[in-house]
């Protein structure tokens, strides 16, 4: 007797900037899963409460707004998208100042609770398999996951790749703190901390590249899967 196959899920969790979204969007495409950015949509809902006055350093302000936001993410690796309110915000949650008040919202426990659910919904609807990355995947979003992955880098080497990115716009110190900084708010938090889970295979990225991070992940992704 056949059993049916069980969709793939595969959670990729890591500090910023250690390749999480390139390598989740070219493993999904390579796999034909679906694909999802919970940093886009913590991005998204704290671009709201900046653009409708809250003040993001109180939590009691946002966790009282953390219901307004009508928070939608398409999954498709090829062109993933984010609309808050029905309005595409791809660009505008890109900014420095959402980047400067992101860890604060997403400390807001009423805000995870939201973004979990969303995320957790996505992965149901998502039929044929998904890659989801963030930094509370594996331990609390999605922890029966296929796959656990947690990518880590050096700061350094984390600076330099963001600060090629911005082509000088910022110096490499500068943005190094910036990394810093949010990782410590990240892990630092009391409700689904940026962790490790248990069971997650770590890959370190410092000295490969993102071709080879990608082939690694796929592989662990196949072997697993030949042995389930
Ligand atoms: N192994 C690698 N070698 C060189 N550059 C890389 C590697 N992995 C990713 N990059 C580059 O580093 C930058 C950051 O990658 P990416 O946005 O995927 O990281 P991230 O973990 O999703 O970051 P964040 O958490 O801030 O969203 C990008 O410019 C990407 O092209
Ligand atoms: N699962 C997650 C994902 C993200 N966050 C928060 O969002 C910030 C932005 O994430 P990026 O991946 O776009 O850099 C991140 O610094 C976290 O504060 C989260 O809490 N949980």
């Amino acid at each position: 007797m056949s059993h049916p196959v069980e969709p793939v899920i595969v959670a990729i969790d890591g500090p910023s900037g250690t390749g999480k979204s390139s390598t989740s969007r070219a493993v999904a495409a390579k796999l034909g899963l679906s694909y999802l950015d919970t940093g886009a949509m913590y991005r998204a809902i704290t671009w709201w409460m900046l653009g409708n006055g809250v003040d993001v350093a109180d939590p009691d302000a946002v966790a009282d707004q953390a219901g307004k936001a009508a928070i939608v993410s398409g999954t498709d690796p090829a062109a993933p998208t984010i609309t808050v309110d029905g309005m595409d915000v791809s660009g505008p949650i890109r900014t420095q100042q959402v980047t400067a008040a992101v860890s604060a919202v997403s400390a807001v426990p009423e805000v995870r609770q939201r973004m979990v659910d969303l995320q957790r919904a996505a992965a149901v609807a998502a039929a044929g398999g998904i890659v989801v990355e963030g930094r509370d995947i594996g331990t609390t979003v999605l922890p029966d996951a296929t796959v656990k992955i947690f990518l880590t880098a050096s700061a350094e080497a984390r600076a330099a790749r963001r600060s090629g990115e911005l082509k000088g716009a910022v110096t490499v110190a500068a943005t190094q703190a910036d990394l810093v900084r949010r990782d410590a708010a990240d892990s630092g938090r009391k409700t689904s901390p940026l962790a490790k889970a248990a069971d997650a295979v770590e890959v370190d990225t410092t000295q490969l590249t993102l071709e080879q991070v990608i082939e690694c992940v796929v592989t662990l992704v196949e072997e697993k899967r030949a042995a389930l």
